[in-house]
């Protein structure tokens, strides 16, 4: 069996609302393995994208583990977290979150100036696969919400990351829009041997991955 690439052991996490606690995730088991691609759903409020932010380091368990490719993170401060984020971790939102007064172009290559790595032939690939070769030079807050996406796709991918989590990407768009943008994030994802985490409410969505998790009342099932 390969190793995983993330494994969350015994891991608890819940938030304080005046004097009450308020646990979120009660001592979640999970490993994701190297190439899989899975879909997390559950009710709203059931934990998906606190789960997403304790992998990626914004936020820390209460108790319990999260270990990246064997190695725990309990130690970590919060430089050895950035240069994680930056080297081995994509991520794509539901808003987009690109930097607004940059065009497309520089938006992708931001995640490799973050690394000190130049623009190279994998970024043109993903450029053209991604349909993106005639918008590179338009500042992204001038692109249609789809499109804003597959530069949102091309940055989360342009380091070719070991883990690309995605929340609600295909939240703020269109059906057929979120087909296309789900197509490629898959189809990219492979080539890069990037293991996928995909939170989603959309059943279309999650259907494209290999996997499918729900999380509620603070566990998850497969
Ligand atoms: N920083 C925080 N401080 C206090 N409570 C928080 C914080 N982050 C999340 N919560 C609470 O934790 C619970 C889970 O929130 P989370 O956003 O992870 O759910 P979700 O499953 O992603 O929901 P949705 O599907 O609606 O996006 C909610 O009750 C939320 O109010």
């Amino acid at each position: 069996m390969k190793a995983a690439i993330v494994e969350l052991s015994q891991l608890t996490k819940g938030f304080s609302d005046g004097d009450q606690y308020h646990k979120v995730l009660d001592r979640v088991e999970l490993q994701l393995l190297p190439g899989d691609t899975v879909a997390l759903q559950g009710p709203s409020g059931s934990g998906k994208s606190t789960l997403l932010n304790l992998i990626a380091g914004f936020e820390r368990p209460d108790s319990g583990r999260v270990l990246f490719e064997q190695q725990a993170t309990d130690g970590w401060r919060d430089r050895q977290w950035s240069a994680f984020r930056r080297q081995q971790l994509g991520m794509v939102f539901q808003q987009f979150n690109l930097l607004t007064p940059l065009n497309a172009a520089d938006n992708i290559a931001f995640s490799l100036h973050l690394i000190n790595q130049p623009w190279n032939a994998w970024c043109d690939h993903l450029v053209s696969r991604l349909g993106l070769a005639t918008l590179l030079e338009r500042k992204v807050e001038h692109l249609s919400g789809g499109q804003q996406q597959r530069v949102a796709i091309a940055r989360a991918l342009a380091h070719k990351p070991r883990l690309l989590l995605a929340d609600e990407p295909t939240g703020n768009l269109d059906a057929a829009a979120g087909q296309e943008v789900m197509a490629l994030l898959c189809e990219l994802a492979e080539e890069a041997a990037t293991t996928v985490l995909l939170v989603t409410h959309s059943q279309a969505c999650a259907d494209f991955m290999r996997r499918r998790w729900r999380l509620e009342l603070g566990a998850i099932h497969e």
